[in-house]
């Protein structure tokens, strides 16, 4: 057997020309800005993606590039303006933060109206009780990915891998939502039999950061497998995931090409979706 390839990159491309509809249809610019703070390349190669992406959909974007030592008192500043600057509709504040800052009252200082990432407290608790609001970016991005392959949740067995604030811990918010029905296992380092928990899923989100971490022995045959995981290598990116898993899996989102690209889309569709509402209440 060899997977079927969830596709992110001609997902977005499809979602993206939604996106230059809509925004075309609003009778207000619509404006993303971005928060990054040090060298960090991958950081860099993220954000300008997204810079990217708006320019195809015809979204103004924002750039606020502050040095390493920029302080928690500067960066706060820099979100009390974006939160007040008209032009902004959505702005995200990349991470990680360096290891100086705080990213917890950054991210609590966002106005949520405005809240790109969907990582807003407020926002995650709207999440929680099942209040619209923005959600966050990269699960948006897989339970897209996997309702348009038609891949099966309702009833699934759901094993994530990693606890991050962007992926682990918000997935299972949505995926075990009345519309998705799938029943979610959330493991972490102290998880006692990761190998067993993995073996049992109908689909596995592998999000620990550990390249190579899910193997072939581990994978339900059949299974859907989403690979979020990125390490940067020097001979380039490697997922969560091990290549040999694609001969087992029944669905596989590999890095780079499957959720990844996903994330900006839905970041998009996030501030899109801001600018709509905004418009909607005047
Ligand atoms: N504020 C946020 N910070 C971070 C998020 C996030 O959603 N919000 N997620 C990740 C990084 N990220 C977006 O910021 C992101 C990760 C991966 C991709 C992507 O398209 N990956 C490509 C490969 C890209 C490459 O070559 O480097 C792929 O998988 O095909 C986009 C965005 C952490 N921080």
């Amino acid at each position: 057997m060899t997977a079927t390839l969830l596709n992110g990159n001609e997902t977005r491309n499809a979602l993206f020309e939604d996106l230059k509809a809509r925004v075309a249809a609003l009778p207000v610019p619509v404006g993303l800005a971005t928060v990054l703070v040090g060298d960090d390349p991958g950081s860099h190669s993220y954000v300008k993606g997204k810079h990217r992406a708006c320019e195809k959909v015809g979204i103004k974007s924002i750039r606020r590039d502050l040095p390493e030592a920029t302080t928690q008192e500067e960066l706060e500043a820099v979100i009390d303006e974006l939160n007040a600057n008209p032009e902004v509709t959505a702005y995200i504040v990349q991470l990680p933060l360096p290891k100086h800052l705080d990213a917890g009252p950054i991210l609590e200082r966002i106005d949520p109206a405005k809240d790109g990432d969907g990582l807003h407290p407020v926002n995650l608790g709207k999440l929680v009780l099942g209040i619209e609001a923005p959600l966050p970016a990269t699960p948006r991005g897989i339970v897209e990915l996997l309702r348009r392959y038609d891949v099966p949740l309702a009833g699934a067995n759901v094993t994530v891998v990693g606890r991050g604030v962007t992926v682990g811990r918000p997935i299972g918010l949505l995926l075990t939502r009345r519309s998705e029905n799938a029943t979610v296992t959330l493991c972490h380092t102290g998880t006692k039999d990761l190998a067993a928990e993995v073996r049992r899923a109908d689909i596995v989100i592998a999000g620990a950061g550990s390249a190579g971490l899910i193997t072939k022995d581990m994978v339900k045959p059949g299974a859907a497998v989403i690979d979020v995981g990125i390490t940067r290598t020097e001979a380039g990116l490697v997922g969560d995931v091990a290549p040999d898993v694609r001969e087992v899996a029944g669905w596989l989102a590999p890095i780079p090409g499957g959720a990844g690209p996903m994330t900006v889309a839905m970041l998009l569709t996030n501030t899109v979706e801001a600018a709509e509402r905004a418009h909607a209440a005047v």
